[in-house]
């Protein structure tokens, strides 16, 4: 959405992006093997306008923060709140903005730090609101690409996986040569996602990875090779509707996440959990560390979604074509 002034500038541009959830390839799809990930129905969405007051200004009432920030500097004075998300707004900014003073607005309907994409999708409605306000003509690939930059950027380490995602909406395939397909189909919503109190970090459950592969070369280069396979294994079972064998890659890819030490106590309770009151698989969605679990659970979301509620927090979610756009989520 855009506001204009009567001369014509752009006084408020909107955008908004949804999060995503990995169904296959965590972990190894920053080794250049392929994954699956899909966009969820839960958004970020920010807004930008002009500041009245001479300073660039970043509030998100949902996150309960306020920050005053210096655009050229990539620097911020923190009025209340917790910082993180800030560096990846301000590294977009970075990358755009000509630092005139402005106010942003973040909206967040995605749990943080939960393995489902927060920091990708406010990367992208930060670039997508960004480019509307500055009339730069919408275009999904150069938001992507500039998304994932800044990803890098902040995390150190970062594959295209989140950020083409949250870019593009749907289910895709990511490829070893980063070619994205997209899956023509609807799951109904058979997933729900858990997601424990104990946030993940992104950026150190990956540099966690890389230091165990620096450490054991051939035993994480044969590992994140299988894991792989399995997507490979994953995409023929999603195209022929295979549920059972969908849920038994999920399984097998699980007791590698592990194996690469990015599972935690609470993550291992609730796919137990999950799998004991219905769920045919689970496993760890995003980096692991905290964070959540992806449950497969066709005609069971409710009772998987009361037993995860117990001890931790579960949401059912619905997978969603809709990529980043310029309106309200
Ligand atoms: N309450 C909060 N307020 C502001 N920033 C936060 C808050 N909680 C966590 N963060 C920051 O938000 C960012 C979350 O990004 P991160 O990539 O770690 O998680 P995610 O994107 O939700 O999950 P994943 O990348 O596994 O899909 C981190 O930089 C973290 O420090
Ligand atoms: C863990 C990881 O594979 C996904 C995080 O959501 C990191 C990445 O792909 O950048
Ligand atoms: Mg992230």
């Amino acid at each position: 959405m855009v506001i204009i002034n009567l001369s014509g500038d752009i006084m408020e541009a909107i955008a908004s992006a949804p999060g995503k959830t990995i169904l296959f390839g965590e972990h190894s799809v920053v080794y250049k093997q392929p994954a699956i990930a899909t966009a969820v129905n839960k958004r970020a969405t920010i807004s930008i306008k002009r500041s009245t007051n001479g300073v660039s200004t970043l509030r998100s009432d949902d996150l309960q923060f306020e920050a005053e920030l210096d655009t050229e500097n990539k620097s911020y004075n923190l009025i209340r709140g917790k910082p993180g998300i800030i560096r990846y707004i301000l590294e977009a900014l970075f990358s755009t903005h000509d630092h005139s003073p402005i106010d942003i607005k973040l909206s967040l309907n995605i749990p943080i730090g939960s393995g489902l994409g927060s920091s990708a999708a406010v990367t992208v409605a930060t670039l997508a609101a960004l480019h509307k306000f500055h009339g730069i003509k919408f275009n999904k690939h150069l938001i992507a690409k500039k998304a994932h930059i800044v990803e890098r950027n902040v995390q150190g380490i970062a594959s295209p996986l989140d950020t083409l995602v949250c870019t593009n909406g749907g289910m895709i395939y990511l490829s070893r040569d980063k070619m994205v397909s997209r899956f023509n189909l609807n799951f109904k919503s058979s997933f729900v996602i858990g997601y424990t109190s104990k946030r993940g970090n992104t950026g150190k459950m990956v540099r966690s990875v890389r230091a165990l592969k620096n450490r054991n070369p051939r035993i994480l280069g044969s590992i994140i090779k299988t894991m792989g396979q399995i997507v490979d294994e994953a995409k023929l079972a999603i195209i022929s509707g295979n549920n059972q064998k969908i849920a038994e890659l999920m399984n097998i890819n699980q007791g590698l996440l592990d194996s690469i030490g990015v599972n935690t106590t609470e993550l291992s309770r609730m796919v137990y959990s999950a799998r004991r009151h219905g769920a045919l698989g689970s496993k760890i969605t995003g980096s692991g560390g905290g964070g959540s679990i992806i449950a497969f659970c066709p005609g069971k979301s409710n009772e998987v979604h009361d037993a995860l509620n117990k001890y931790d927090n579960a949401i059912k979610i619905a997978l969603s074509n809709e990529g980043v756009n310029l309106k309200y989520r």
